[in-house]
């Protein structure tokens, strides 16, 4: 097993997200392109390998032989290394951190599907092959295990604290997330807070109509606007309530502290890729003080949230019914607390890493949407007319319309396919496997490659051009897409939780803007990626917003 103390350097430079297994379905109208769920029952890769209509057996089936003509972990393709060096050099050579994933791409390029490198005091394989990704999730195995971000496990040591979802494994983990999925995965759980959605997104455009207006009709900080919204939109489905991020009339100082504490915590982390995040903290560097005091200010804000939220519900008294308004517009903590075993301190743990993994997930993606959109105003069209057709005489986008607008979702899919938010999927197997005919031990840190298996041409014709009528399912016997080369929420028990709040909460927010204003880039030229621990601009985007009306 991988020790978790292990790396600085590169533990926090590949430190992204990861993914998962899962066992709840969301299929994507007119997008006939998910492979995430699976049944409970049997080995689920038989069905996802019959999908593929493949010639080779299951991985997950081959024969124990399988090995006897595999090559050694050693013999894998590696890059050369320096003494003591090893290959920072070059790593920095492409620009460190904030560009190893163009690093890795040219890696494969030059080394293929599967290689091992040593960054820092970190060993991983890499892969980004559509294939070998499948077989990676055929040995995951009961509990699959992640890695996750160094800064994060050395804070939680020092602080003797127990942290949620994503930060626990085995028996724990499968335990809490059967409790979760129960009220995540649930469609009912989405189309409840449909309302409250979309009312939130009035808000928001009824403030980017306004400010807008105020500055040539320009919309500056797109990304404090969207984590707004993302915080926003999720704290009322968890509390029930509207906490004021977004709404001009229930402002409240704290939320902003809370919101600037979560970006902050992301912002810090990302700086200790180039500085071992155990140096860091040993150090006391300025970037671990500002790391620490911004991660226990979140988590007393978030504490805080909580114990109100709870404390109102348990006011309330045990036998007392909920009115149907409030069943309907029950929040995720209510549900949470009658539904499982869950006590209030480890429910404070699991909130706050959910607003943790999904602020910034959400938000970026839909600032790159946001961003490819407007550098596509013909997309902009299509959605128009699209969303003109599905809402029909009514002019409400409701959560009906949702399945008749499949140029939405693909536009989302496209964006996470050029831009994937986790730029690595990452597990730590507990079992042997042979990757490309090389043994890869048990407990070695696998890196799943998206960015580089999202632009492969094998996969993608015209893998850098924007073109979401790929993923609609009229053209799929033409646009040859490779869904597993793409899984921006991973795959399995261990994907994305939060996946279909967040496509739902980005296809309204998409549709709708698009429906009220046409988008253009305020700012000149491209924006290249800047890796700060996921998928980010490197410049600030700002929108010229031109109401249609
Ligand atoms: C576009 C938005 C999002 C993207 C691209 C995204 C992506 C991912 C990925 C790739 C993982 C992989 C975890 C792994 O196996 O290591 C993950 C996990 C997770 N996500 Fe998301 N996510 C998004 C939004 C959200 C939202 C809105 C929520 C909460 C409502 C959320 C909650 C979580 C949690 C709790 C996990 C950990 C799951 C576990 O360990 O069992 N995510 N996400």
């Amino acid at each position: 097993m991988l020790s978790r103390s292990a790396t600085g350097f590169c533990r926090s430079v590949i430190g992204q997200l990861g993914v998962v297994r899962s066992s709840a379905t969301v299929t994507l109208p007119g997008v006939d392109h998910e492979l995430e769920q699976q049944s409970s029952s049997g080995c689920p890769f038989h069905a996802l390998w019959a999908t593929k209509k493949r010639s080779a057996p299951c991985p997950a089936q081959r024969p124990a032989t399988e090995f006897e003509s595999e090559r050694s972990f050693e013999e894998m393709p590696s890059p050369r290394a320096l003494p003591v060096l090893g290959t920072s050099l070059a790593v920095m050579k492409f620009g460190g951190a904030p560009r190893i994933h163009e690093y890795c791409d040219s890696r494969h390029k030059q080394l293929g599907p599967v290689y091992r490198e040593n960054l820092g005091a970190v060993q991983a394989v890499f892969v980004a092959d559509s294939a070998l990704i499948q077989k990676v999730y055929a040995h995951e195995g009961k509990y699959p295990q992640h890695m996750v971000p160094e800064a994060w496990t050395i804070y939680n040591q020092k602080n003797d604290i127990k942290r949620g979802l994503f930060f626990m494994d085995g028996k724990e983990w499968q335990d809490r997330r059967r409790a979760l999925n129960n009220v995540f995965l649930r469609p009912k759980t989405v189309s409840d807070h449909v309302p409250v959605f979309n009312e939130v997104i009035s808000d928001l455009l009824a403030n980017w109509r306004h400010t807008s207006s105020l500055n040539n009709g320009c919309l500056d900080d797109l990304e404090r606007h969207l984590y707004n919204w993302s915080i926003e939109s999720l704290g009322a489905m968890i509390f029930g309530r509207r906490l004021g991020c977004v709404s001009t009339t229930n402002d409240s100082a704290d939320i902003h502290e809370f919101v600037h504490c979560v970006q902050q915590i992301f912002s810090e982390s990302a700086k200790m890729a180039m500085v071992s995040p155990k140096l860091a903290s040993a150090l006391r560097l300025p970037m671990w003080r500002r790391f620490e005091k911004a991660a226990g200010r979140a988590l007393d804000l978030g504490r805080e949230y909580v114990e109100e939220n709870v404390n109102q519900l348990c006011s309330r008294g045990k036998g007392a019914a909920p009115t149907p308004e409030e069943t309907k517009s029950a929040s995720l903590i209510a549900q949470l607390l009658q539904h499982s075993n869950i006590d209030r301190e480890e429910l404070v743990r699991i909130v706050i890493d959910l607003f943790l993994a999904a602020a910034d997930t959400t938000s970026h993606a839909t600032q790159w949407a946001f961003y490819l959109l407007s550098r596509h105003p013909e997309s902009q069209q299509k959605i128009l007319n699209e969303v003109n057709e599905a809402v029909g005489a009514n002019q409400h986008i409701t959560e009906d319309c949702l399945p008749n607008m499949p140029y939405v979702k693909a536009v989302i899919k496209e964006a996470l396919r050029l831009y994937p938010v986790a730029p690595f999927l990452t597990r730590i197997l507990d079992q042997e496997i042979s990757l490309n005919g090389y043994r890869v031990p048990a407990g070695k840190l696998i890196l799943m490659s998206l960015y580089t298996t999202g632009r492969d041409p094998k996969s993608f014709p015209e893998p850098n051009s924007f073109k979401p009528e790929r993923w609609l399912r009229e053209n799929r016997s033409e646009s040859k897409v490779d869904s597993w080369a793409c899984l921006p929420f991973g795959l399995g028990s261990r994907s994305c939780i939060g996946r279909r709040i967040a496509e739902v909460q980005m296809q309204f927010l998409l549709a709708r803007t698009v429906k009220q204003f046409d988008i253009g880039l305020a700012t000149e030229g491209e924006v290249p990626i800047k890796m700060r621990l996921i998928t980010t601009p490197e410049n600030p985007i700002s929108l010229k917003l031109t109401p249609r009306d």
